[in-house]
């Protein structure tokens, strides 16, 4: 009799599973062939590429350089075909229903609105054409039959000196869309203390925010963007496995930082792919995710940029059921883990998990029970997806 295979999710469940997503760059995430249409639209004649599939792929490869600084410069085209409202709208749009299609229920979408300011747009129009994408992406989304919530983040440059300002602008539009701040850009020499009145500022008000640290930077980065600026989050935060010592014997002993980050369940939003571009990780199979979940640090599963990592939710999962052996419970783990992290209020990510991703998780779990020859005699004991 044929049995099922137990545990390892097909890729059409990865896809069909409910997934939460956290860091996510609208800038990185563009489809190839909005990039030429707007391009060709506002007179953008840089573009290395004018087909877009070749575009797509020269995305992919400028970014696996090994480098974060090289794969930064690539969004010099994406930002490019980003200065006016149209655009800023149409990607947003298109961006969340690309989520939506890909089982995204809940993402929170990050952009530098200073950015997007070469066409002459004010910050709060370049917030308020993105936001109006999101929601129109949302009902395109729900009338194709799936449904997304899209939040945004306001990222500040890390090398520029708007980061008050964008505090500010993060804090005005908090319910009205946006739901927390970020700092990004290139790490070394660029420390997060750098823009500590910013984060002063969002804490006085009770805001949230989370710092990418620990990606080309290893701890002190961390510890800064933790202890010195108070982050809710981790933007990557792979380099934490610097303060993670496993023995011949397998026994493991944190040091002070790492127990801190597991001990307060400070979120990691881990993004796979890119860690494996920019050199942060060597593989899939050695990325220090593997060894964080088993720790269960709080980890989840990002894309960073769909366009340069040549990636989505299901492809990094995918990666990860690949070279860990992941199954649905594990995948329900890192969603229900990105829920609890996520900047919306408490009560509405509890009624996500718990009327959203368990039913979700659920169904898929029981789809062994109706696989075809099930019916006929009692199952094999492998068959079912909890053994023993
Ligand atoms: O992985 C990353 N590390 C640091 N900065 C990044 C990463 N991905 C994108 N950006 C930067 O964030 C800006 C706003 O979205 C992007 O323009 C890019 O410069
Ligand atoms: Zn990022």
């Amino acid at each position: 009799m044929q049995t099922a295979t137990p545990g390892r999710p097909t890729p059409e469940q990865i896809r069909r599973a409910p997934k939460v997503l956290l860091h996510d760059h609208l800038d990185g995430g563009l489809r190839p062939g909005t990039i030429v249409d707007i391009a060709r639209e506002t007179g953008y004649d840089a573009l290395p590429e004018k087909d877009a599939d070749r575009l797509g792929t020269w995305f992919r490869e400028a970014a696996d350089s090994g480098s974060l600084e090289r794969y930064l410069e690539t969004f010099a085209h994406t930002c490019a075909v980003m200065q006016t409202r149209d655009a800023l709208v149409r990607v947003a749009a298109e961006c969340a229903e690309d989520l939506a299609a890909d089982g995204v229920v809940y993402a929170e979408v990050r952009y530098a609105p200073e950015q997007h300011l070469e066409a002459g747009l004010s910050l709060e129009e370049v917030v308020e054409a993105v936001n109006e994408g999101f929601r129109l992406g949302e009902r395109r989304a729900r009338e194709g039959g799936n449904r997304i919530r899209v939040g945004a983040l306001l990222t500040a440059m890390r090398h520029a000196a708007r980061s008050q300002e964008i505090a500010e602008l993060a804090n005005r539009y908090r319910d009205q869309g946006v739901v927390g701040f970020d700092i990004a850009g290139a790490e070394a020499g660029f420390p997060p203390t750098r823009h500590l009145d910013a984060f002063d500022y969002l804490k006085r008000e009770n805001n949230h925010f989370t710092i990418h640290a620990g990606e080309a930077f290893g701890l002190p980065s961390i510890w800064q963007a933790l202890q010195w600026c108070g982050a809710d989050r981790l933007g990557h935060g792979v380099r934490i496995i610097d303060d993670i010592t496993v023995a011949d014997d397998g026994s493991v002993a944190l040091g002070r930082l790492a127990s801190y980050v597991r001990d307060k369940r400070i979120p990691l939003e881990m993004c796979p792919t890119s860690n494996l571009q920019t050199g942060a990780a060597a593989s899939y199979a050695e990325h220090p995710i593997g060894l964080l979940r088993r720790l269960h640090f709080r980890v989840t599963v990002n894309t960073d940029n769909r366009l340069m990592s040549g990636t989505s939710m299901s492809e990094e999962f995918g990666h990860l059921v690949e070279a860990f052996d992941y199954t649905l419970d594990d995948m329900q783990w890192f969603t229900v883990n990105a829920m609890k992290s996520a900047f919306i209020p408490f009560d509405e990510r509890l009624a996500m998990i718990n009327e959203v991703i368990k039913p979700g998780y659920a169904e898929l779990k029981a789809e062994w029970l109706f696989a075809p020859g099930t019916a006929a005699g009692p199952v094999a004991s492998g068959s079912a997806p909890h053994r023993g």
